[in-house]
């Protein structure tokens, strides 16, 4: 019998997320199916809703409407499903007095599948004293202290709400190349939410990008670079296109309008100057639409009529 297709690593249907009666919605209406295997890139602006969906998909809080699951099942739906998914918060926080063995300790008691052998080897990859009380390391040492508790827990999932976001340059690659690392040994998914979109081109192959509580867009990162192209035309030029294409955002500097399209015509049968566009320009495009027309660049009007 041939095996069944592993879970979804996350499934979102009508997903609404409001903190209090009167407070705005952080997340509306999210649909998403992602499947297993992948590193996820969450991104979006401040205020976007990322880490509400991050912490609703560790069961820290519960949805206001609609349904999530996690690796198939209600997150934190019980000690094994919490034991499936490693969660490394927006502050890496540590417990400041204990030292770096004895969080390994703590680990290890509360996690039934505890790797030993693969949190001693990263602690002494990463240069970390066990002696040294967690309260004196640095913020790249502490991040990788999380991480390396996180992925002793050998876990299907690893889930990072802005892991990289204190760390220098120099860190901040040693740290996405260790979890690349774990990714790879423990055969895991992993999400990430990030600012910083170079780190996400780095090892993301799934992107969710998030405005103002809602999914933008979401897929596998080549599918939607070679869905979507950069259209450059004299200014003006872009103001009738043929069906099929979907402007994401314009902007016209000089005597050009560029534009950040999404299209099923092939490139080749446009009749503009067509040319790829940077996973960059993608994020920041989707970012200017959901931001509305107030924000949108003067004649971005004209591409009403297309959309
Ligand atoms: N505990 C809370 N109580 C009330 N409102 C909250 C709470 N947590 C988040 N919010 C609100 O929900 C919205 C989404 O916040 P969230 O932290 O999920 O965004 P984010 O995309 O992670 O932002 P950032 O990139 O700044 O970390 C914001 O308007 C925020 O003020």
């Amino acid at each position: 019998m041939p095996n069944a297709d592993p879970p979804l690593t996350l499934h979102a249907d009508g997903l609404t997320k409001q903190y209090g009666r009167r407070g705005r919605l952080a997340l509306n209406d999210v649909h998403l199916d992602i499947p297993s295997g992948r590193v996820i890139g969450l991104v979006g602006p401040n205020g976007a809703g990322k880490s509400t969906l991050l912490h609703l998909a560790c069961g820290l809080t519960e949805p206001t409407a609609g349904s999530l699951t996690v690796l198939g099942a209600r997150p934190a739906a019980d000690a094994s499903h919490l034991a499936r998914v490693g969660f490394v918060a927006q502050n890496t926080p540590v417990y400041g007095t204990l030292s770096v063995a004895e969080h390994l300790k703590l680990g290890s008691k509360m996690n039934p599948a505890w790797d030993p052998a693969l949190a001693q080897r990263r602690i002494s990859q990463v240069g970390l004293n066990p002696a040294q009380k967690a309260g004196q390391l640095s913020g790249g040492q502490r991040a990788q202290l999380a991480l390396t508790i996180a992925a002793a827990k050998r876990p299907e999932l690893l889930i990072f709400d802005e892991p990289a976001a204190a760390l220098d340059p120099l860190a901040r690659k040693g740290f996405l190349q260790n979890l690349m690392e774990f990714v790879l040994e423990l055969g895991a998914s992993a999400i990430l939410s990030s600012h910083l979109l170079g780190d996400i081109e780095q090892v993301c192959d799934y992107i969710i990008v998030l405005c103002d509580a809602r999914v933008q867009v979401a897929g596998d990162t080549r599918d939607l670079l070679a869905g979507h192209a950069r259209l450059v035309a004299p200014r003006g030029g872009l103001d009738r296109l043929p069906a099929g294409i979907d402007v994401i955002s314009v902007e016209h500097s000089g005597q050009h309008s560029t534009a950040v399209v999404r299209t099923s015509v092939h490139p080749s049968s446009l009749p503009f100057q067509v040319e790829p566009v940077s996973l960059e320009e993608l994020v920041l495009g989707y970012m200017t639409r959901a931001a509305g027309p107030s924000a949108a660049p003067a004649g971005a009007a004209a591409w009403e009529g297309t959309r």
